[in-house]
């Protein structure tokens, strides 16, 4: 049974109405108060809400509803209905856990098709009790990565706008196709564009495709990223980096699923999902107008940030074992052994480069390395640079001394004299300290 819960009679029969006729028993509530006592005393297969009621026009009413509705019911899923242009509550209701929202006025199909989607999905996922999520090589078990995963399983299905935020190398592409495969566009193309290696002069011929003859060199008809993605998803990176000109049409196609081909005259229709990701600020870019509010509310109706790998240390020892398996499998030799000191080394890296810097690490250790990897091995294939930055453990001061005198051993290959320059003191100094330490 689908509950309707709308102030508007006329909605609520002309609703009621539609969803009987596609074969659904239905049940309405008015106003919040009556809502809430029927979800208490009943199972519903899906809930439609309205988020505005007469009492007032911010939404809190609607926002409280879905909060209480989430604690009686929390696997029902809700779809909200959102005067057009409230966005910001839309985003809210996301993140208090709405399946999806429709924006009034709506198509009865569209209507329709989004409700029959939300119950389809309902009953796969009580078929199966099991989680289906499909974490797409995604690998972490840190508390923060876990409830990131979570988020993503919840949102995948829906069809919100997602912008991911991260620095470079924290898997935001993994995360953006996770999030497709685990959609209902799985089937359909996810096509990735790097924006920030596409001119302004280039971003309506690769965006949008070109008829053939639409400027000189153009022999030939091309389709653009939009089309190639349609029923799919398309995957924004560095959206930072795209500049106003572009950004005015990108909302374009975001708010009217329509885009016109260079040299052609009609219109033509999309639909996707859209996920956007940068490592800029976006919001101090608003700020400074440089990047446009309206795209910015467009993009981020949900917000997923990636946490630095240098914040989620704990993972490291997975990621390595995971990478040497994967670099062993390509080259074909047995996985070989690391030592404990190059894996505690390994972990205390500061990472700039995060995880890809840390798979390239590890794959030309792989590379060179022969049968047992040690610390050297890591240290020397990714540049002197990272062992130098490499970030002390906290230890007492002793310790701290006495790995330094050691990795300036390392790198000295044992010369003392060159170990006390880079150590900054004389070498009866460092004579004595390695005395002190029992070092030979
Ligand atoms: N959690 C993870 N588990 C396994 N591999 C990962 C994970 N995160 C990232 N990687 C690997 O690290 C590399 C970088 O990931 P990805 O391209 O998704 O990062 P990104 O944040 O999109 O980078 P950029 O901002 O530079 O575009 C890829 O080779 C990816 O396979």
């Amino acid at each position: 049974m689908i509950l309707i819960v709308d102030d508007d009679k006329s909605v609520r029969l002309s609703v009621g109405l539609l969803l009987k006729r596609a074969g659904h028993a239905v049940d309405y509530a008015e106003n919040p108060d009556e809502a809430i006592a029927k979800i208490r005393s009943n199972e519903y297969g899906l809930i439609l809400m309205d988020m505005n009621y007469s009492r007032g026009t911010s939404g809190r009413e609607g926002i409280e509803l879905l909060m209480k509705t989430k604690i009686f019911q929390p696997d029902t899923p809700v779809i909200l209905i959102t005067a057009w242009g409230s966005i910001e509550l839309a985003v809210e209701g996301m993140k208090a856990g709405a399946y999806d929202f429709i924006t009034k006025p709506w198509s009865n199909q569209v209507l329709l098709q989004r409700i029959e989607t939300a119950l389809n999905l309902n009953s796969l996922q009580e078929e199966t009790a099991v989680s289906t999520f499909d974490r797409g090589g995604i690998i972490g078990n840190n508390k923060s990565m876990l409830e990131l995963l979570a988020t993503v399983e919840r949102i995948a299905p829906t069809d919100a706008p997602v912008l991911i935020l991260g620095e470079n190398g924290t898997g935001k592409e993994m995360i953006a196709n996770a999030i497709h495969i685990n959609s209902q566009r799985k089937s359909a193309p996810f096509v990735m564009v790097n924006l920030g290696g596409i001119s302004q002069s280039l971003f309506e011929s690769e965006m949008f495709g070109h008829a053939k003859g639409a400027f000189t060199g153009a022999v030939t008809a091309r389709k653009g990223r939009f089309e190639t993605a349609d029923k799919g998803t398309i995957f924004l990176d560095e959206i930072g980096d795209l500049d106003m000109s572009c950004q005015v049409k990108l909302l374009r196609v975001l708010q009217q699923h329509t885009f016109e081909p260079l040299g052609e005259s009609r219109p033509k229709k999309v639909d996707i999902r859209v996920i956007c990701a940068t490592n800029a600020n976006l919001n101090e870019m608003v700020a400074q107008r440089t990047f446009r509010e309206d795209l910015f509310y467009r993009i981020n109706l949900i917000t997923l940030h990636l946490p630095a790998l240098r914040e989620r240390r704990d993972d490291i020892p997975l990621l390595v074992r995971r990478f040497m398996e994967d670099s062993a499998a390509s080259l074909s030799i047995d996985v070989p052994e690391i030592t404990p000191e190059a894996m505690e080394f390994l972990t205390r890296l500061p990472y700039p480069g995060n995880i890809r810097q840390l798979k390239n690490m590890v794959e030309r250790a792989v590379l060179i390395g022969g049968q047992r990897l040690g610390k050297d091995i890591f240290a020397s294939v990714d540049g002197s640079a990272t062992a130098v930055e490499e970030i002390r453990p906290s230890g007492t001061l002793n310790d701290m001394e006495r790995i330094a005198i050691e990795e300036a051993l390392d790198k000295a290959d044992g010369n003392l004299t060159q170990a006390a320059r880079i150590l900054g003191i004389t070498r009866q100094t460092l004579y004595r300290r390695m005395d002190k330490y029992n070092m030979k």
